[in-house]
């Protein structure tokens, strides 16, 4: 399968205030993601994974390396990148229906066929019969469903998601995860997903890259090998438990690191 996006000696550096030092807060990050892969990033609180999307994203420049997509260095946003944010981002004063519509504004599609793409990716998502309501008379995972419908309307070749489902409660997020595996078999894209849940990860995830506590470097990638077919319940499977473990080993001294850095940048 060809190469989506690579990432050729990242790093990234930001000012820190009231000194002339910088923090870094990626460092030589090599990573090939292969067109139609969904390829999930974990790693300890401030190891720099919003920041390797931010760039992912060209909402910023990294510091040394550079990112390509389809072999071209990123330059900054495109409408082949669509980004899911923790936080629905949803305009309150439109509705469902209006919101995805939203997207496809910037991009120049015409009135009418504007209406007829929303109407399908709120389809793909099962909100079709939600269309009319506006952002308040939705349930978190609804909206979060919306805000999927609108990146994926201008179809961009890419998804970027970054702890999408953090802000759900367990069931919606299992649900969730499910709609978003489908729409990611039913549409080929690409997708790059940052969480923090172990489980997630295996359960969305086709590689795993383990990331270390700040700088952030690639600790490790962890190809996930499940039947999916094999069992109702995956989550409850020996090989799921297995994969789990691999990746919680992985994250246990980087997370520890992590906590013991962030003590330091409170007393210093
Ligand atoms: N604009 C900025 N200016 C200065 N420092 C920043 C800036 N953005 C991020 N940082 C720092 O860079 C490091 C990486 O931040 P980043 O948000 O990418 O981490 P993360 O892995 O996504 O964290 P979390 O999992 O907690 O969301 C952190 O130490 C953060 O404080």
């Amino acid at each position: 399968m060809s190469t989506k996006i690579s990432f050729d000696g990242v790093g990234h550096t930001f000012p820190i205030r009231g000194s002339h030092d910088r923090l870094t807060a990626l460092e030589d990050i090599d990573l090939d993601i292969a067109d139609g892969e969904f390829a999930v990033l974990v790693g300890p609180s401030g190891c720099g994974k919003s920041t390797l999307l931010d760039l992912l994203a060209g909402l910023s420049a990294p510091s040394s390396g550079r990112i390509l997509l389809n072999g071209e260095p990123v330059s900054g946003p495109g409408v082949d990148r669509g980004i899911v944010f923790q936080q629905y981002a949803l305009l309150p004063w439109r509705t469902a229906q209006g919101n995805v519509e939203f997207g496809l504004e910037a991009t120049g599609v015409p009135k009418r066929e504007r209406a007829e793409r929303a109407r399908e990716y709120l389809e793909l998502v099962d909100l079709a019969a939600f269309a009319d309501r506006h952002p308040h008379e939705l349930s978190g995972g609804m909206k979060q469903r919306v805000a999927i419908a609108r990146s994926l309307a201008y179809d961009p070749d890419v998804l970027l998601m970054d702890e999408p489902f953090a802000a759900l409660d367990a069931q919606t997020r299992e649900s969730l995860q499910d709609e978003l595996r489908r729409i990611w078999r039913r549409t080929g894209k690409t997708v790059v997903f940052i969480t923090h849940g172990i489980d997630e990860a295996v359960y969305l995830g086709q590689r795993v890259a383990v990331l270390t506590s700040r700088p952030g470097r690639i600790k490790s990638i962890v190809e996930v090998d499940l039947d999916r077919e094999a069992a109702d319940d995956i989550r409850s499977t020996p090989e799921f438990a297995q994969h789990r473990h691999e990746i919680w080993s992985l994250l246990h001294d980087e997370v520890v690191r992590a906590q013991e850095q962030e003590k330091e940048a409170v007393s210093a």
